[in-house]
């Protein structure tokens, strides 16, 4: 029996984006990619015949591809009508980090339109809208996938699903979960104090050049990307955390710079301005020295306690987290069954490829289901 179709629309074209592009038009059979937005820009197959598909490979010569229809920024109505008139299943791969767009995934989830997602904002905001987002995708019997809201592509959210799924006891997670603060802090304050002696700000616009900053670098160093994965990992474990403002979260932006605002020209005069800066983190770097320790960020949650942390930890030099390389993250999960020893899940947590690799390795899963 041939597969049936199952049809594809992509938001987002930056850094997770285009890897996920370029995976994508690598797959023996993949989905047919009908829609294609970036933030003032959609490719749309032709309706009602939804044919010719935009080929994933060559997405970037589309727009002057002449039976490929183009248009400006469609509204979220717009893309839930045209991907669910499609004549098959639906697949939402949200590839931004737009809160607007993961509030309206129920919209999408109830017309039977299935998400696939690294965009964390859906599942760490408000706790409503986490419960909106499962109830509706029961409605339309559609599907969720988001392993790359935490820890990139690496195995995190499955792991913590299957031991939940399974009857396990989660009682604790803890470890590194940003690959931007992972990777600052490896070059920054590295275990042997002959290594580098980059500034501080200076490493901050060497992980942003790289792809593993968000779209907002502030929204790294401020702990709400490590608030939001500790969220979602929290709510999975069966805790009703009703936001990531809920709890304390130690941020490293200077006070002086905390009110730019959150503009590209906010970025850029917080960029420019973050070289001032610099030693304060030296002196928090140097005052760890001073213990024969390192500084480095992390996150925990302590279950049956119902608390979480996020925030500057010292740690021994010979210690796994202070052995980290790269943007790295390591994330140990204790549980009843696995005892004092937990299950760790170790590599890089950030950077477009790996990031990818996650949302296509779910794309798989749902067309598994779908087809
Ligand atoms: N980078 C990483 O290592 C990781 C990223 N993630 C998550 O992946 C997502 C994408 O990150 P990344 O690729 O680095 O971000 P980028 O800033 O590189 O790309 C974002 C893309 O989204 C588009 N976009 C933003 N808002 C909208 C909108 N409302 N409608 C249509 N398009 C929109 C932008 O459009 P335009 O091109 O027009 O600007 C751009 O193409 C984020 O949610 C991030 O948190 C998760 C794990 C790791
Ligand atoms: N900016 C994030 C990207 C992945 O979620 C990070 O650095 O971890
Ligand atoms: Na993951």
């Amino acid at each position: 029996m041939s597969a049936k179709p199952v049809y594809l629309g992509v938001i987002g074209v930056g850094g997770v984006g285009t890897a996920f592009l370029n995976q994508l038009s690598r797959l023996p059979s993949p989905p047919q990619l009908i829609l294609l937005a970036r933030s003032t820009q959609t490719l749309l197959s032709p309706a009602p015949a939804y044919t010719p598909s935009i080929a994933p490979g060559d997405w970037a010569t589309a727009q002057s591809t002449p039976s490929i229809t183009k248009a400006g920024a469609l509204s979220v109505d717009e893309i839930a009508s045209y991907l669910s008139s499609a004549p098959g299943r639906s697949v939402l791969v949200d590839n931004t980090s737009d809160p607007a767009l993961a509030s309206a995934y129920p919209t999408f989830l109830k017309k039977g339109i299935s998400i696939v997602t690294p965009n964390k904002k859906g599942f760490s905001s408000d706790l409503s809208l986490w419960k909106d987002i499962f109830a509706s995708a029961a409605q339309g019997s559609s599907l969720v996938y988001h392993e790359s809201t935490v820890g990139a592509g690496l195995p995190v959210i499955s792991t913590l699903k299957d031991l939940v799924a399974t009857g396990d006891e989660v009682t604790r997670i803890e470890g590194v979960f940003s690959g931007t603060l992972s990777f600052l802090f490896n070059i920054f304050a590295p275990v042997s104090s002959s290594g580098s002696s980059a500034p501080w700000s200076q490493v901050v616009a060497q992980a942003k050049e790289l792809g593993y900053t968000e779209p907002d670098p502030r929204d790294d160093l401020n702990g709400m990307d490590v608030a939001r994965k500790l969220t979602i990992l929290a709510r999975i474990a069966g805790l009703d955390v009703q936001s990531p403002e809920s709890f304390p979260i130690e941020s490293l932006i200077p006070s002086e710079l905390a009110s730019l605002p959150s503009t590209p020209d906010g970025i850029q005069q917080f960029m420019t301005r973050l070289p001032g800066f610099d030693s304060q983190m030296t002196r928090i770097k140097e005052d760890a020295e001073k213990n024969g320790k390192v500084v480095r960020y992390v996150g925990s949650i302590d279950v049956p306690k119902k608390e979480v942390k996020v925030g500057l930890q010292l740690f021994d030099k010979d210690s796994a987290i202070a052995g980290l390389k790269g943007s790295d993250n390591i994330i140990s999960f204790y549980t009843k069954r696995y005892g004092a020893n937990p299950l760790i899940v170790q590599g890089a947590g950030a950077g477009g490829d790996v990031t990818a690799m996650g949302v296509t390795a779910d794309l798989l899963k749902a067309l598994e289901r779908l087809r």
